[in-house]
Protein backbone atom coordinates (compact mmCIF):
# COMPACT_ATOMS: atom_id res chain seq x y z
CA UNK A 1 0.00 0.00 0.00
CA UNK A 2 1.82 2.87 -1.03
CA UNK A 3 0.44 6.03 1.33
CA UNK A 4 -0.37 9.43 -0.08
CA UNK A 5 2.77 11.64 -0.42
CA UNK A 6 5.15 8.67 0.06
CA UNK A 7 7.00 7.01 -3.21
CA UNK A 8 6.46 3.36 -3.62
CA UNK A 9 10.08 2.62 -3.71
CA UNK A 10 10.08 4.42 -0.15
CA UNK A 11 7.31 2.45 0.29
CA UNK A 12 8.71 -1.08 -0.53
CA UNK A 13 12.21 -0.28 1.36
CA UNK A 14 10.15 -0.46 4.38
CA UNK A 15 8.41 -2.97 3.66
CA UNK A 16 11.86 -5.51 3.58
CA UNK A 17 13.56 -3.76 6.20
CA UNK A 18 10.96 -4.04 8.58
CA UNK A 19 12.02 -6.25 11.45
CA UNK A 20 8.69 -7.68 13.48
CA UNK A 21 7.38 -8.94 12.23
CA UNK A 22 9.43 -9.76 9.11
CA UNK A 23 8.41 -9.36 5.87
CA UNK A 24 7.12 -11.99 3.03
CA UNK A 25 9.69 -12.50 0.73
CA UNK A 26 7.56 -14.24 -1.64
CA UNK A 27 7.34 -11.79 -3.88
CA UNK A 28 11.24 -11.15 -4.27
CA UNK A 29 12.32 -12.70 -7.77
CA UNK A 30 14.81 -15.53 -7.47
CA UNK A 31 16.87 -15.25 -10.68
CA UNK A 32 18.35 -18.67 -9.70
CA UNK A 33 14.79 -19.74 -10.31
CA UNK A 34 14.30 -17.55 -13.87
CA UNK A 35 12.59 -20.77 -15.28
CA UNK A 36 9.28 -19.88 -12.88
CA UNK A 37 9.19 -16.27 -14.22
CA UNK A 38 9.06 -16.42 -18.07
CA UNK A 39 7.01 -13.08 -18.11
CA UNK A 40 9.56 -10.72 -16.23
CA UNK A 41 12.73 -12.91 -17.32
CA UNK A 42 14.51 -13.86 -20.56
CA UNK A 43 17.94 -15.34 -21.00
CA UNK A 44 20.81 -13.42 -22.63
CA UNK A 45 23.55 -14.09 -24.92
CA UNK A 46 27.22 -12.79 -23.45
CA UNK A 47 29.91 -12.19 -25.44
CA UNK A 48 32.10 -14.43 -23.69
CA UNK A 49 33.89 -17.48 -24.64
CA UNK A 50 36.89 -15.58 -25.83
CA UNK A 51 36.79 -14.49 -21.83
CA UNK A 52 37.68 -18.26 -20.69
CA UNK A 53 41.41 -18.12 -19.60
CA UNK A 54 41.20 -14.39 -18.39
CA UNK A 55 38.29 -15.30 -16.13
CA UNK A 56 39.24 -17.86 -14.86
CA UNK A 57 42.48 -16.30 -13.41
CA UNK A 58 40.14 -13.17 -12.09
CA UNK A 59 38.50 -16.26 -9.92
CA UNK A 60 35.29 -17.24 -12.51
CA UNK A 61 34.19 -19.74 -13.98
CA UNK A 62 34.64 -19.89 -18.03
CA UNK A 63 32.66 -17.57 -18.93
CA UNK A 64 31.25 -19.55 -21.63
CA UNK A 65 28.88 -21.18 -18.44
CA UNK A 66 27.65 -17.99 -17.21
CA UNK A 67 23.86 -17.79 -17.09
CA UNK A 68 22.69 -14.26 -17.83
CA UNK A 69 19.16 -12.75 -17.48
CA UNK A 70 17.56 -9.62 -18.47
CA UNK A 71 14.60 -8.37 -17.48
CA UNK A 72 11.33 -7.71 -19.40
CA UNK A 73 10.93 -3.46 -19.18
CA UNK A 74 14.42 -2.74 -18.11
CA UNK A 75 16.38 -2.36 -21.20
CA UNK A 76 20.43 -2.24 -20.55
CA UNK A 77 20.27 -4.49 -16.64
CA UNK A 78 21.75 -8.00 -16.61
CA UNK A 79 22.21 -9.93 -14.28
CA UNK A 80 25.05 -12.55 -13.95
CA UNK A 81 23.81 -16.10 -11.92
CA UNK A 82 26.90 -16.08 -9.30
CA UNK A 83 29.74 -16.35 -12.15
CA UNK A 84 32.47 -16.83 -9.97
CA UNK A 85 34.33 -20.37 -8.72
CA UNK A 86 34.09 -21.16 -5.30
CA UNK A 87 37.72 -20.33 -4.62
CA UNK A 88 37.22 -16.97 -6.50
CA UNK A 89 34.48 -15.82 -4.37
CA UNK A 90 37.00 -16.73 -0.98
CA UNK A 91 39.80 -14.37 -3.06
CA UNK A 92 37.72 -11.78 -3.42
CA UNK A 93 36.46 -12.11 0.01
CA UNK A 94 39.96 -11.61 1.32
CA UNK A 95 40.79 -8.62 -0.87
CA UNK A 96 37.63 -6.78 -0.05
CA UNK A 97 38.59 -7.59 3.67
CA UNK A 98 42.27 -7.76 4.08
CA UNK A 99 43.58 -5.68 1.49
CA UNK A 100 41.38 -2.98 0.05
CA UNK A 101 40.66 -1.13 3.61
CA UNK A 102 44.59 -0.15 3.93
CA UNK A 103 46.15 3.57 2.96
CA UNK A 104 45.86 4.72 0.53
CA UNK A 105 42.86 3.25 -0.25
CA UNK A 106 39.71 5.33 2.08
CA UNK A 107 37.11 4.15 4.08
CA UNK A 108 34.48 5.57 6.93
CA UNK A 109 37.06 5.38 9.57
CA UNK A 110 39.29 7.73 8.40
CA UNK A 111 38.05 10.47 9.43
CA UNK A 112 37.93 9.34 13.25
CA UNK A 113 41.14 7.80 13.66
CA UNK A 114 43.28 9.00 10.64
CA UNK A 115 45.75 7.27 11.73
CA UNK A 116 43.77 4.09 12.14
CA UNK A 117 45.77 0.97 12.47
CA UNK A 118 45.02 -1.77 10.11
CA UNK A 119 41.50 -2.84 9.62
CA UNK A 120 42.38 -6.16 9.17
CA UNK A 121 44.55 -6.48 12.14
CA UNK A 122 42.02 -5.58 14.51
CA UNK A 123 39.67 -9.17 13.34
CA UNK A 124 36.44 -9.90 14.78
CA UNK A 125 35.44 -9.87 18.42
CA UNK A 126 34.83 -13.74 19.94
CA UNK A 127 31.92 -13.09 21.78
CA UNK A 128 29.59 -10.59 21.10
CA UNK A 129 29.48 -8.85 24.62
CA UNK A 130 27.87 -5.36 24.65
CA UNK A 131 30.46 -4.24 26.24
CA UNK A 132 33.36 -4.63 24.29
CA UNK A 133 33.76 -2.28 21.74
CA UNK A 134 33.27 -3.36 18.34
CA UNK A 135 36.44 -3.95 16.08
CA UNK A 136 37.48 -1.58 13.23
CA UNK A 137 36.78 -4.67 11.00
CA UNK A 138 32.95 -4.41 12.60
CA UNK A 139 33.10 -0.84 12.30
CA UNK A 140 34.01 -0.82 8.31
CA UNK A 141 31.22 0.29 6.48
CA UNK A 142 32.56 1.57 3.12
CA UNK A 143 36.12 1.19 1.41
CA UNK A 144 36.92 3.78 -1.60
CA UNK A 145 39.39 2.38 -4.68
CA UNK A 146 40.81 4.69 -7.41
CA UNK A 147 39.25 7.91 -7.65
CA UNK A 148 37.74 8.41 -4.52
CA UNK A 149 34.26 9.20 -4.63
CA UNK A 150 33.56 12.63 -2.32
CA UNK A 151 30.29 11.65 -0.43
CA UNK A 152 29.77 15.70 0.26
CA UNK A 153 30.01 17.26 -3.27
CA UNK A 154 29.00 13.75 -4.77
CA UNK A 155 32.02 14.30 -7.22
CA UNK A 156 35.24 12.34 -7.94
CA UNK A 157 38.34 14.61 -8.21
CA UNK A 158 41.79 13.91 -10.29
CA UNK A 159 43.44 15.14 -7.25
CA UNK A 160 42.05 12.45 -4.74
CA UNK A 161 42.63 9.03 -6.07
CA UNK A 162 44.68 6.35 -6.02
CA UNK A 163 45.31 3.35 -7.87
CA UNK A 164 42.85 0.92 -8.27
CA UNK A 165 43.65 -2.50 -7.84
CA UNK A 166 44.81 -4.38 -11.15
CA UNK A 167 42.63 -7.36 -10.25
CA UNK A 168 39.71 -4.86 -10.24
CA UNK A 169 40.51 -3.43 -13.33
CA UNK A 170 40.52 -6.92 -14.60
CA UNK A 171 37.66 -8.68 -12.65
CA UNK A 172 35.29 -5.60 -14.31
CA UNK A 173 36.32 -5.22 -17.72
CA UNK A 174 36.00 -9.20 -18.08
CA UNK A 175 32.31 -9.02 -17.02
CA UNK A 176 32.05 -5.80 -18.78
CA UNK A 177 33.20 -6.79 -21.74
CA UNK A 178 30.63 -10.06 -21.61
CA UNK A 179 28.15 -7.62 -21.19
CA UNK A 180 29.10 -5.99 -24.61
CA UNK A 181 30.94 -3.02 -23.46
CA UNK A 182 34.90 -3.85 -24.36
CA UNK A 183 36.17 -0.17 -23.93
CA UNK A 184 35.12 -0.46 -20.41
CA UNK A 185 37.53 0.75 -17.83
CA UNK A 186 37.67 0.54 -14.44
CA UNK A 187 38.14 4.20 -12.31
CA UNK A 188 36.81 3.39 -9.20
CA UNK A 189 34.89 1.56 -7.03
CA UNK A 190 33.22 2.13 -3.91
CA UNK A 191 33.20 -1.34 -1.58
CA UNK A 192 30.28 -1.56 0.29
CA UNK A 193 29.70 -3.56 3.80
CA UNK A 194 26.52 -4.69 5.01
CA UNK A 195 26.41 -5.97 8.44
CA UNK A 196 22.89 -8.11 9.38
CA UNK A 197 20.83 -4.39 10.59
CA UNK A 198 22.64 -2.29 7.41
CA UNK A 199 20.48 -1.09 4.16
CA UNK A 200 21.37 1.20 1.53
CA UNK A 201 18.67 3.75 0.99
CA UNK A 202 17.41 4.66 -2.92
CA UNK A 203 19.64 6.46 -5.11
CA UNK A 204 20.89 6.90 -8.42
CA UNK A 205 24.49 6.53 -9.74
CA UNK A 206 25.16 9.59 -11.69
CA UNK A 207 28.38 11.03 -10.61
CA UNK A 208 30.25 9.77 -12.99
CA UNK A 209 30.84 11.63 -16.00
CA UNK A 210 30.74 9.58 -18.43
CA UNK A 211 27.31 7.84 -18.30
CA UNK A 212 27.31 5.74 -21.23
CA UNK A 213 29.15 3.20 -19.74
CA UNK A 214 27.66 0.71 -17.14
CA UNK A 215 27.78 0.03 -13.04
CA UNK A 216 29.68 -3.46 -12.81
CA UNK A 217 28.30 -4.55 -9.41
CA UNK A 218 28.92 -8.20 -7.32
CA UNK A 219 28.27 -8.89 -3.89
CA UNK A 220 29.84 -12.17 -2.00
CA UNK A 221 28.09 -13.27 1.65
CA UNK A 222 24.71 -13.31 2.89
CA UNK A 223 21.97 -12.59 0.27
CA UNK A 224 20.52 -9.40 -0.46
CA UNK A 225 16.91 -7.83 -1.47
CA UNK A 226 17.58 -4.92 -3.85
CA UNK A 227 15.05 -3.22 -5.08
CA UNK A 228 15.49 -2.05 -8.75
CA UNK A 229 13.08 1.26 -9.12
CA UNK A 230 12.51 3.36 -12.03
CA UNK A 231 14.40 6.54 -13.13
CA UNK A 232 11.97 8.91 -11.06
CA UNK A 233 11.77 8.14 -7.65
CA UNK A 234 8.04 7.62 -7.04
CA UNK A 235 8.11 4.68 -9.41
CA UNK A 236 7.78 1.09 -8.59
CA UNK A 237 10.44 -1.35 -7.89
CA UNK A 238 11.19 -4.40 -8.15
CA UNK A 239 12.84 -6.76 -5.35
CA UNK A 240 15.39 -8.99 -6.59
CA UNK A 241 17.59 -11.54 -4.51
CA UNK A 242 21.17 -11.29 -4.76
CA UNK A 243 22.57 -14.18 -3.33
CA UNK A 244 26.45 -14.52 -3.13
CA UNK A 245 28.77 -14.05 -6.26
CA UNK A 246 25.95 -12.94 -8.03
CA UNK A 247 26.65 -9.91 -10.45
CA UNK A 248 24.65 -6.57 -12.16
CA UNK A 249 25.41 -5.00 -14.95
CA UNK A 250 23.32 -1.88 -15.11
CA UNK A 251 23.73 -0.11 -18.59
CA UNK A 252 21.65 1.87 -21.16
CA UNK A 253 18.50 2.92 -19.86
CA UNK A 254 18.99 1.18 -16.82
CA UNK A 255 22.38 3.04 -15.46
CA UNK A 256 20.20 5.84 -14.00
CA UNK A 257 17.49 3.87 -12.16
CA UNK A 258 16.72 4.23 -8.49
CA UNK A 259 18.11 0.99 -6.49
CA UNK A 260 18.53 0.32 -2.87
CA UNK A 261 19.23 -2.55 -0.49
CA UNK A 262 16.90 -2.83 2.01
CA UNK A 263 17.58 -6.28 3.38
CA UNK A 264 20.85 -7.89 4.41
CA UNK A 265 19.30 -11.84 5.13
CA UNK A 266 20.39 -14.53 7.46
CA UNK A 267 23.23 -16.10 7.08
CA UNK A 268 21.43 -19.11 7.66
CA UNK A 269 19.94 -20.14 4.34
CA UNK A 270 21.88 -17.70 2.44
CA UNK A 271 25.77 -18.12 2.99
CA UNK A 272 27.14 -20.47 -0.04
CA UNK A 273 28.59 -23.73 1.36
CA UNK A 274 32.19 -22.19 -0.04
CA UNK A 275 32.29 -19.40 2.52
CA UNK A 276 31.02 -21.30 5.10
CA UNK A 277 33.57 -23.43 6.29
CA UNK A 278 36.25 -21.91 8.94
CA UNK A 279 39.34 -23.20 6.65
CA UNK A 280 39.61 -24.18 2.78
CA UNK A 281 39.41 -27.68 2.48
CA UNK A 282 40.38 -29.04 -1.33
CA UNK A 283 37.67 -28.50 -3.41
CA UNK A 284 36.73 -31.16 -5.00
CA UNK A 285 36.19 -30.01 -8.51
CA UNK A 286 39.30 -28.54 -10.43
CA UNK A 287 41.57 -29.23 -7.75
CA UNK A 288 41.04 -26.14 -6.55
CA UNK A 289 41.93 -24.62 -2.61
CA UNK A 290 41.38 -21.64 -0.89
CA UNK A 291 44.73 -22.18 1.41
CA UNK A 292 46.28 -24.74 3.50
CA UNK A 293 47.09 -24.83 6.93
CA UNK A 294 50.17 -22.17 7.82
CA UNK A 295 49.92 -20.72 4.44
CA UNK A 296 51.87 -17.58 3.88
CA UNK A 297 51.21 -14.06 4.67
CA UNK A 298 50.68 -12.15 1.83
CA UNK A 299 50.21 -14.04 -0.98
CA UNK A 300 48.70 -11.83 -3.68
CA UNK A 301 50.97 -12.84 -7.06
CA UNK A 302 47.26 -11.45 -8.51
CA UNK A 303 47.40 -8.41 -6.73
CA UNK A 304 50.76 -7.79 -7.74
CA UNK A 305 50.25 -8.18 -11.19
CA UNK A 306 52.02 -10.96 -11.39
CA UNK A 307 52.27 -12.44 -14.96
CA UNK A 308 50.32 -15.85 -14.66
CA UNK A 309 49.42 -15.55 -11.01
CA UNK A 310 45.41 -16.70 -10.52
CA UNK A 311 43.05 -15.95 -7.88
CA UNK A 312 42.50 -19.88 -7.95
CA UNK A 313 45.79 -20.81 -6.93
CA UNK A 314 45.67 -23.42 -4.51
CA UNK A 315 47.50 -20.74 -1.66
CA UNK A 316 45.36 -17.81 -2.71
CA UNK A 317 43.96 -17.65 0.42
CA UNK A 318 45.80 -18.82 3.48
CA UNK A 319 43.72 -20.77 6.08
CA UNK A 320 44.36 -18.24 8.68
CA UNK A 321 43.04 -15.35 6.38
CA UNK A 322 40.31 -17.53 5.33
CA UNK A 323 38.56 -18.35 9.39
CA UNK A 324 39.12 -14.24 10.33
CA UNK A 325 36.80 -14.01 6.59
CA UNK A 326 34.74 -17.04 7.08
CA UNK A 327 33.22 -15.63 10.86
CA UNK A 328 33.30 -12.00 9.27
CA UNK A 329 30.42 -13.48 6.38
CA UNK A 330 28.36 -14.82 9.17
CA UNK A 331 26.82 -11.95 9.20
CA UNK A 332 27.75 -9.69 6.68
CA UNK A 333 27.60 -9.04 2.69
CA UNK A 334 30.17 -7.35 1.16
CA UNK A 335 29.53 -5.15 -2.54
CA UNK A 336 31.87 -3.79 -5.17
CA UNK A 337 30.59 -1.88 -7.36
CA UNK A 338 32.96 -0.34 -10.34
CA UNK A 339 32.91 2.16 -12.30
CA UNK A 340 34.24 4.07 -14.99
CA UNK A 341 34.20 8.06 -14.48
CA UNK A 342 34.99 9.49 -17.50
CA UNK A 343 35.21 9.29 -21.16
CA UNK A 344 38.69 8.51 -22.76
CA UNK A 345 40.14 12.33 -23.23
CA UNK A 346 37.59 13.79 -20.84
CA UNK A 347 39.53 15.75 -17.82
CA UNK A 348 38.24 14.58 -14.60
CA UNK A 349 37.87 18.21 -12.94
CA UNK A 350 40.72 18.99 -9.97
CA UNK A 351 38.33 19.96 -7.15
CA UNK A 352 40.41 19.36 -3.63
CA UNK A 353 37.74 17.56 -1.39
CA UNK A 354 36.83 19.48 1.28
CA UNK A 355 38.52 19.36 4.96
CA UNK A 356 37.12 16.71 6.90
CA UNK A 357 35.06 18.66 9.42
CA UNK A 358 32.87 19.63 6.82
CA UNK A 359 31.88 16.27 6.24
CA UNK A 360 29.40 15.95 9.41
CA UNK A 361 26.38 17.69 7.45
CA UNK A 362 26.32 14.43 5.53
CA UNK A 363 24.50 12.39 7.86
CA UNK A 364 21.13 13.43 7.09
CA UNK A 365 17.95 11.35 7.15
CA UNK A 366 16.36 8.52 5.04
CA UNK A 367 14.73 10.85 2.55
CA UNK A 368 16.83 11.09 -0.38
CA UNK A 369 19.17 9.39 -2.83
CA UNK A 370 22.35 10.29 -4.13
CA UNK A 371 21.41 13.35 -5.61
CA UNK A 372 19.52 14.92 -2.65
CA UNK A 373 21.54 14.42 0.31
CA UNK A 374 21.31 10.95 1.87
CA UNK A 375 21.93 7.61 -0.26
CA UNK A 376 24.30 5.28 0.63
CA UNK A 377 22.33 4.35 3.95
CA UNK A 378 24.07 2.01 5.71
CA UNK A 379 23.89 1.55 9.12
CA UNK A 380 21.16 0.24 11.21
CA UNK A 381 19.00 3.35 11.21
CA UNK A 382 19.18 3.40 7.25
CA UNK A 383 21.39 6.45 7.52
CA UNK A 384 24.24 7.29 4.94
CA UNK A 385 27.19 7.05 5.99
CA UNK A 386 29.66 10.11 5.47
CA UNK A 387 33.18 10.21 6.18
CA UNK A 388 32.98 10.68 9.84
CA UNK A 389 30.50 7.85 9.93
CA UNK A 390 31.83 4.67 12.29
CA UNK A 391 29.00 3.12 11.20
O1 LIG B 1 25.09 -3.27 -2.38
C1 LIG B 1 24.57 -3.22 -3.50
O2 LIG B 1 24.14 -4.23 -4.07
C2 LIG B 1 24.38 -1.89 -4.19
C3 LIG B 1 25.50 -0.92 -3.98
C4 LIG B 1 25.24 0.38 -4.67
O3 LIG B 1 24.19 0.63 -5.14
C5 LIG B 1 26.30 1.40 -4.77
O4 LIG B 1 27.40 1.22 -4.23
O5 LIG B 1 26.05 2.42 -5.40
FE1 LIG C 1 24.24 2.39 -6.33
Amino acid sequence: MVEPGEEAMRQLFKFYRRRCPAPDLGGVLDLREAARHPDTVYRTRLEASALDDEAQRVGLQPASQWRAYGLNGYPGFIFIVNPFLPSGQRFWVRQCLKLYPRKPNVCNLDAHDPQRDDVWASGIRAGKSPREPRSLLEKLRWVTLGYHYNWDTKRYSAHHRSSLPVEVSALAAILAAACGFPTFCAEAAILNFYRADSALGPHVDESELDLSQPLVSFSFGCSAVFLLGGLRREDPALPIFMHSGDVMVMSGESRLRYHAVPRILDSGGTLPECLREPSCPREAAGGEAGGEAGGHAEPDPLARGDPGASATEPDAVSAADWEVCARYLRESRVNVTVRQVAAPGEAVPNTEPPPLHQNAAAIVTQQGGYNDGDAHNHDEEGHRHSKEDTG
